[in-house]
């Protein structure tokens, strides 16, 4: 039998999964890694530490998967999009990485809004947002001009990593579209914008598909992990792409709720003419010439996190969602904004801050945990408002990422987007994903289509339960007001944190 391994560097962890030409996980083994706050709005990683914790968890799964490693024949990625990763002439990481869900440059998206005007959404199909690259770029040149004055190339953070086991520079087109750099209708760096903002071109990376060759592994990182050098290294993806490739989300119908440090609705998208007004982000899909479109939650997983890191670390996420079900429907009238770093779905401010509005001396732990969950989901049916407000259907959804472990959370996406909501064998969509770009890089299958039909299966379905929906359809009224109610509250705040 022949294997694919699918490396999934996501913001909490990287995971890693073994696939077999039928498209069953054998092992999957994940390492976490620590998040760097510095200051209110900041967010950072160590680069070195994806790395480690890469060779780690690769190493884990050749000790433990009872495979011939030269039957491994290709490995492929998928990563948290958007993170700035800026390395020197020798190819040396010049600072921390600047992640996604960092809103420090908002001076810097009004700096893009003014020089580019229009020509921005033309070309990038997407507003300036704080979480994408380009303002990041910005910011270092003018914050840390020694350091801006050193680079020589910039990446992201799945691109980096597979720089540091193959030793090759590159950036596929659906990670780049993330960047706000990328012409992403005619894929290549885009000229106008560089010249306009004064980034040097030569900084971005050759651009590959994400199926692409692009080189072996490194004999030193062969000799680490346990695998062989002769190993074959394709490209990969964006991680809601990758999402999207191990979901199967190849045609248009289905859509994708992600619930990971982030939540993310998503929808292939066949119109590269279509206008969504920049409500929603559009980009090109790790399917050769295709393109998505998604919302985004910045705290949706990372919530919950949040919650259990302060108030109940040693326990597991598991045991802390296990009683949930005992609490009723909105939580006994206790309701949760998940803006715990800013927003930008549907409300792009990285001022908001969250809210539990409702508190009362009955309130236990459970019901905090519930309205977590659920005002977690109420913030991504919003993004669901904005699909279907502007005439796509969505009536089936398949539910990834850690949220998706847990069966209480995947009837309640039902019971609040009110759609048929599919869980799929493994909740692993992105490092799937990864897996299918490699199956599909080793020529096993004509088309990520084909391997989609190998690979994919849904062990459970949830359908909405109509008194559920009616009382949350009630809550959601009430949940929608806690941002225009909250905004001004916040903006007040804000000189207080730290
Ligand atoms: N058993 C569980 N039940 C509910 N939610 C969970 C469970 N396990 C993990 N999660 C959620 O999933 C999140 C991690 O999801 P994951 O897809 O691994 O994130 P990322 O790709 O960003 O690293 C956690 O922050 C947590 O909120
Ligand atoms: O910023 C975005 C998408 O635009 C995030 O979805 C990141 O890509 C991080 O993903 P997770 O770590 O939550 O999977």
């Amino acid at each position: 039998m022949k294997y694919v391994i699918g490396i999934d560097l996501g913001t909490s962890a990287v995971k890693v999964l073994l696939v077999n030409k039928e498209g069953e996980v054998c092992i999957e083994c994940a390492k976490e890694y620590p998040l760097i706050h510095e200051k209110s709005g900041y967010s950072e990683q160590n680069p070195e530490d994806w790395v480690e914790q890469t060779i780690l968890a690769l190493k884990e799964l050749v000790d433990h998967g009872n495979v011939n490693p030269e039957d491994i024949e290709g490995i492929s990625f998928s990563g948290q999009m958007h993170g700035l990763v800026l390395l020197d002439e020798n190819y040396e990481v010049i600072r921390n990485a600047i992640l996604w869900n960092d809103t420090r440059t908002t001076k810097q998206c009004n700096v893009i809004k003014t020089k580019l005007g229009q020509k921005l959404f033309k070309i990038t199909k997407n507003p300036a947002l704080e979480g994408f690259t380009l303002p990041k770029i910005l910011w270092v040149q003018e914050n840390e001009a020694e350091l801006y004055e050193k680079t020589a190339v910039f990446l992201l953070p799945k691109d980096y990593l597979r720089y540091r086991l193959t030793g090759q520079i590159h950036m596929d087109y659906s990670d780049a579209a993330g960047t706000l750099l990328l012409d992403v209708v005619n894929k290549e760096w885009s000229k106008e914008i560089c010249e306009l903002l004064n980034v040097n071109i030569s900084l971005g990376p050759p651009l590959v598909e994400s199926h692409d060759l692009v080189g072996n592994l490194l004999s030193e990182i062969a000799e680490q992990t346990g695998l062989k050098e002769e190993t074959k290294i394709f490209a990969g993806g964006a991680d809601n792409a990758c999402g999207a490739i191990g979901a199967g989300i190849l045609t248009p119908g289905v859509g994708l709720c992600s619930i990971g440090t982030s939540g993310v609705i998503l929808s292939y998208e066949e119109d590269r003419n279509r206008d969504f007004k920049g409500k929603i982000h559009f980009f090109n899909h790790g399917k050769e010439d295709a393109y998505y479109v998604m919302g985004v939650t910045l705290s949706a997983g990372h919530s919950l996190s949040w919650f259990k890191d302060t108030f109940a670390h040693s326990e597991s996420f598991e045991d802390i969602v296990e009683d949930v079900n005992h609490v009723p429907i909105g939580a006994n009238g206790l309701l949760f904004t998940p803006y715990l770093v800013g927003e930008r779905t549907p409300h792009a401010d990285a001022v908001i801050r969250g809210s539990f509005i409702g508190m009362d001396s009955s309130h236990n732990r459970d019901a905090f945990v519930r309205s977590i969950m659920e005002g977690i989901t109420f913030s991504l049916n919003e993004s669901i408002t904005l699909f279907r407000n502007a005439g796509k259907k969505v009536d089936k959804m398949i539910s990834i990422g850690g949220g998706a472990k847990n069966d209480v959370w995947l009837q309640m996406q039902a019971d609040i987007f009110n759609t048929e909501i599919l869980k799929l064998e493994n909740e692993q969509g992105p490092g799937m994903g990864a897996a299918m770009l490699a199956a599909l890089g080793c020529e096993w299958f004509s088309s990520l289509e084909v391997c989609s039909n190998q690979f994919i299966q849904v062990s459970k379905t949830f359908q909405p339960i109509d008194d559920h929906v009616n009382k949350y359809k009630q809550l959601y009224e009430v949940y929608k007001n806690i941002y225009p109610q909250t905004k001004d509250l916040n903006e007040k705040l804000k000189p207080f944190r730290e």
